[in-house]
C-alpha cells in the first residue's frame, strides 16, 4: 500500500546518507519518462544556448561526481527559451554513471537506462541574487540532461577525460580555463521537460528539467575513464566512483511535456 511504499522510498540510501525522497516531496527527480505519456506542447520554444568558453574555471572531484565549474558572476554563459520564463546562468556541469554499461543514467526513457547522464546546472539570476538562494525556489534552477550512449569516440569529451587523472581523489581540483560545453549537447532540438528536484543533497524542488531526446555517443575508454575516479580522498581506502545515480522517484501529479510530436 501507499504507506509501505512511502517507508520504502524513505529508506536511507547509503550513497546519499539522506532520505531517498524528501518527506512530503511531490516533485522529486529523477523519473522514468514514458514516451507515450508525454504531452506535446506546441507553445514550448526552442532552447537557446549561448556559452562563453572562457567562463570555464576548473574541474574538481566533490566526492559525488566530477564537476566543471564556470564563472557565473555575469550573463556570459546562459540559456533562454524552451520552457523557461527567464534566462538562466550556467554554474557547473557534471555526470552520473554506472559500474557497467547496463545502467548509470538518472532518468530513464521507457524504463531504459543509459550508461551515463550529463547535467548542465543553471540558475535564475534575473530573479534571485545568488545560486544558493535560487536552489531554494521553485523556479530557481534549470538543468539540461543529456544521455550518453556507448558508440563513437567523442572528441569534445576527450579534453575532459584527459584531465580526469588529475582529479582522481575527492577534493582535488585542476584548472580548466577554456571549454565550450555546447559540444556535449546534441544539435537535435527535441527535449522533454518537467518540474523536478536536485537529485543529490539538498534535493530541493527547484529544478525545471530539460531532458534532450537524443543521446550523445561516447566510447568505452571514455566511460572507463569516469569509472577510475574515486569517491575517496587520497590516503583513504579506495572506493571507485561508480553508480552515483539516485533511484527513480514517483511521478506523482506531474505531466512530462515534449517539444516535439
Ligand atoms: C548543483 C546540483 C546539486 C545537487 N544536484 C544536482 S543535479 N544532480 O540534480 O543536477 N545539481
Ligand atoms: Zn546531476
Amino acid at each position: 500500500g501507499a504507506c509501505c511504499s512511502y517507508r520504502l522510498r524513505n529508506a536511507l540510501h547509503p550513497l546519499w546518507q539522506s532520505p531517498l525522497s524528501i518527506p512530503g516531496g511531490s516533485r522529486q527527480s529523477p523519473i522514468n519518462i514514458q514516451w507515450r505519456d508525454s504531452v506535446y506542447d506546441p507553445f514550448l520554444k526552442p532552447l537557446k544556448i549561448s556559452y562563453d568558453p572562457t567562463t570555464c574555471l576548473h574541474i574538481w572531484n566533490n566526492g559525488y561526481s566530477f564537476l566543471v565549474e564556470f564563472d557565473d558572476s555575469t550573463d556570459r554563459s546562459i540559456i533562454v527559451g524552451g520552457p523557461l520564463e527567464n534566462q538562466y546562468r550556467l554554474k557547473q556541469f557534471h555526470f552520473h554513471w554506472g559500474a557497467i554499461n547496463e545502467w548509470g543514467s538518472e532518468h530513464t526513457v521507457d524504463s531504459k537506462f543509459y550508461p551515463a547522464e550529463l547535467h548542465l546546472v543553471h540558475w535564475n539570476a534575473v530573479v534571485y541574487p545568488s545560486f544558493e538562494e535560487a536552489v531554494m525556489e521553485g523556479n530557481g534552477l534549470a538543468v539540461i540532461g543529456v544521455f550518453l550512449k556507448l558508440g563513437a569516440h567523442h572528441e569534445g569529451l576527450q579534453t575532459l577525460v584527459d584531465a580526469l587523472p588529475a582529479v582522481k581523489h575527492k577534493d582535488t581540483v585542476i584548472e580548466f580555463d577554456v571549454f565550450d560545453p555546447s559540444c556535449l549537447i546534441p544539435s537535435c532540438p527535441d527535449y522533454w521537460t518537467y518540474a523536478g528536484s536536485l537529485t543529490t543533497p539538498p534535493l530541493t524542488e527547484s529544478v525545471t528539467w530539460i531532458i534532450k531526446k537524443k543521446p550523445i555517443e561516447v566510447d568505452e575508454n571514455q566511460l572507463e575513464a569516469f569509472r577510475m575516479l574515486l569517491f575517496t580522498s587520497d590516503g583513504e581506502e579506495e572506493k571507485r566512483m561508480v553508480d552515483n545515480f539516485r533511484p527513480l522517484q514517483p511521478l506523482m501529479n506531474r505531466t512530462v511535456r515534449s517539444s516535439f510530436q
